[in-house]
């Protein structure tokens, strides 16, 4: 059989379920996911020597990282023309590219700083996300930011949310797509705490300070990322769930953002989607795989990923949640990790949009529990893959792993000259 007579053998079957795949081929076409630069360089960044902190920790060495922008970017094109589907480009503070002699520090960024990445995301028809880099700033001697006691600290890193806030709306003016601009921090504390309330205040205040710097509402989402511990703040993270929960209920215009690798092993970010969207109009998720903690592994094609597609789907989120990749792996061939997790989350969404959820809900509804499970249980062997193959082929790019070989060739021609 060629793949065109699989495709169309596979759509038979799927329209025997009432799903039109041609349908939930094109829609997908054209729903963004945001692909984070920072996988490409152990999120290292241009703007400073230092460690990577923030109780975060990329793990591996797997030669070959960029060092550069140009190799940067060399490296995130490599990995995009292997992705079906739409991308956004997702930048953090500290991949500012300075001219030659040039810097800036963190609170006096500019739009012109980053103009390099604006003629790229153009260049590829990308819209742009932004994170402020509250973390990996040797100077700065406190290891508490947006909360710290100490009002000068606490200013510096102010002034450069603000100074982001400025950059986010440049990015949307530039791209015409809106920006989704993420604050999260790793305040927290190794130990016991004496003052648990204390540092929230101050974070709360410094967010809304940040957010009264003038911005369209159009042009810039804020959101804020809640996390449950970090290496080195395993007592007590100041930006805890409850606390951005709360932050994003009671500030309108600021969206709450789950990274499903910041919940403790049990709890699933895909029974937390549906909850949230009772409440907010839009929300947004950076998308992980996390091992045993917030390990940030490479995003497979696995139960919990597929679940939260599904949930996206069947909620109507595609246009209320704002995806992203967050996951950062250096023990394997960088490139790959990118195109191997976005490739991933690209199944989920295609897997969810060729589910009859409509049919599924009303199962559920008649109380028809049994017949359910077992609709459920032979989805999971319907040929999904020739559908993905068919959306592989009308995006241009590889469906079996044959694209590893263009990534091995580049490995071998400029990754391992580096
Ligand atoms: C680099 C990102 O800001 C970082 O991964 C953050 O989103 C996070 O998830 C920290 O654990
Ligand atoms: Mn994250």
């Amino acid at each position: 059989m060629t793949n065109k007579e699989r495709y169309e053998s596979a759509k038979e079957m799927y329209k025997g379920i009432g799903i039109d795949t041609d349908a939930a081929i094109a829609k997908l076409k054209n729903i963004p996911v945001s692909l984070h630069c920072w996988q490409g360089d152990d999120v290292t960044g241009f703007d400073h020597e230092g460690p990577l902190t923030g109780g975060i920790q990329t793990t591996g060495n797997y030669p070959g990282k960029a060092r550069t922008p140009q190799e940067l970017m060399d490296d995130m094109d490599q990995a995009i023309r292997l992705m079906p589907g739409k991308k956004k480009l997702n930048l953090h503070a500290c991949y500012a590219i300075f001219e030659k002699g040039e810097y800036a520090d963190r609170d006096k960024l500019e739009p012109k700083h980053f103009a390099k990445w604006v003629e790229f995301a153009r260049e590829r028809n990308m819209g742009i996300d932004f994170n402020p880099t509250f973390f990996s700033h040797g100077k700065v001697k406190d290891s508490l930011t947006l909360s710290s006691p100490d009002e000068a600290t606490r200013k510096f890193w102010i002034d450069h949310g603000k100074a982001c806030i400025r950059i986010s709306e440049y990015f949307a003016r530039e791209t015409g797509v809106p920006c989704v601009m993420n604050i999260w921090i790793g305040d927290g504390y190794k130990d016991v705490p004496a003052d648990r309330m204390g540092p929230r205040m101050r974070y709360k205040d410094s967010i809304e300070q940040i957010l009264s710097e003038p911005y369209d509402r159009n042009l810039v989402k804020p959101c804020v990322e809640s996390k449950v511990f970090g290496i080195g703040v395993e007592s007590y993270t100041v930006g805890s769930g409850e606390f951005t929960l709360s932050f994003a209920a009671t500030h309108e215009g600021c969206l709450p953002l789950m990274d499903n690798g910041h919940y403790h092993p049990t709890e699933v970010v895909s029974d937390k989607i549906p909850a949230l969207l009772c409440y907010y109009p839009e929300i947004a998720l950076h998308i992980t795989r996390p091992v045993r903690w917030d390990s940030d592994h490479v995003v497979l094609f696995d139960d919990e990923t597929r679940e939260m597609a599904k949930e996206i789907v069947r909620c109507e989120g595609l246009d209320r949640v704002y995806m992203a990749l967050d996951y950062f792996d250096a023990s394997i061939n960088r490139v790959a990790a990118w195109t191997v997790g976005f490739r991933s989350w690209q199944k989920a969404l295609l897997s969810a949009l060729c589910t009859p959820n409509e049919a599924l809900r009303g199962l559920q509804e008649e109380n028809c529990l049994t017949e359910l499970m077992i609709m459920q249980e032979e989805l999971k062997t319907y040929p999904f893959g020739d559908i993905w193959a068919e959306y592989c082929r009308q995006c241009g790019v590889p469906a079996d792993k044959s694209w590893f070989e263009d990534i091995e060739k580049y490995e071998a021609e400029a990754l391992m000259h580096r």
